[in-house]
C-alpha cells in the first residue's frame, strides 16, 4: 500500500502514516509481548484518587506512575524496568528526522507501552511529567483509533481528530510538545493480525525524561 502524505497537525505536531514497515510492526509486537511480562508486568495504572486506567501500561528504561518517573515500577512490584534497547532509540531518531528533517541529539530514555482493548480510552491530558521539552514520538499497532490533538491551553476546543492506523507515527514536540491530546475510541477489528496483535491496539511513546 502506497502511504498517505505526511501532515503536520499543528506546529511541531507531525503524522506519519503508515511509517512503521511491516517488519517494524512484527517485531515491536513481539518484543512488547515479552515486555508485558517480564521484569514487570503489564498493568492497568491506579490514579491517585483510586480511579484505573482503562489502558493497561509497561514502561521501558523509567517506570512511569502517576505523575513522576522512577527506575523501579514501585506501585507494581517493585522491580527494575526493562532496559530501552537501542534499536527502539533509534527508530525514534527516525521518526523524529522524518518529521523535522534532523533529529539533533533526540535521545529517548523511556518508552511507555499502551495496550488498548476495545473498550479503552485515555482522557485528554499533558504528557508533562518528563523535565524536557524533546519531542515525543508515538507509534500505533493493531486497531486504529481516533486520536485528539489539541492545544496547550485547554482539553477542550480547538482539537483536530486524527484517526491511527496500524504503522503510522506521530511526532509532537516544538509548539505542540505539552498539547493536550487523549484517546476517545479505538475501533475494534481494524487491525492486521498478520503483525502478530489479533486484537486491541498497541501504542508506544518515545520520551525524554530528563531525569538522571
Ligand atoms: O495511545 C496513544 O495514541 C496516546 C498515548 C498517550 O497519550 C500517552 O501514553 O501519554
Ligand atoms: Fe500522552
Amino acid at each position: 500500500m502506497i502511504p498517505l502524505p505526511i501532515r503536520e497537525i499543528a506546529p511541531g505536531a507531525v503524522h506519519l502514516p503508515g511509517w512503521l514497515t511491516f517488519d517494524e510492526r512484527r517485531r515491536l509486537v513481539e518484543a512488547c509481548r515479552a515486555w508485558a511480562k517480564e521484569p514487570v508486568p503489564m498493568r492497568h495504572t491506579v490514579l491517585p484518587r483510586g480511579g484505573v486506567m482503562s489502558v493497561q501500561t509497561v514502561c521501558l528504561g523509567w517506570h512511569w506512575q502517576p505523575y513522576r518517573y522512577t527506575r523501579t515500577a514501585d506501585d507494581v512490584n517493585g522491580r527494575p524496568v526493562a532496559p530501552l534497547p537501542e534499536w527502539l532509540a533509534d527508530l525514534g531518531r527516525r521518526a523524529v528526522t522524518d518529521a523535522y528533517g534532523e533529529a539533533g541529539a533526540y535521545d529517548p530514555d523511556t518508552a511507555l507501552i499502551n495496550f488498548y482493548d476495545g473498550q479503552a480510552k485515555m482522557g485528554m491530558h499533558q504528557d508533562k511529567d518528563e523535565k524536557s521539552d524533546a519531542p515525543v514520538v508515538s507509534l500505533s499497532i493493531g486497531d486504529a483509533c481516533l486520536f485528539r490533538f489539541g492545544n496547550t491551553e485547554t482539553r477542550g476546543r480547538p482539537y483536530t481528530d486524527v484517526r491511527l492506523d496500524s504503522g503510522d507515527a506521530f511526532v509532537f514536540g516544538g509548539p505542540s510538545r505539552f498539547a493536550y491530546h487523549g484517546v476517545p475510541k479505538v475501533y475494534a477489528g481494524t487491525g492486521d493480525p498478520a503483525t502478530g496483535l489479533s486484537s486491541g491496539r498497541l501504542n508506544l511513546t518515545l520520551r525524554v525524561t530528563g531525569l538522571r
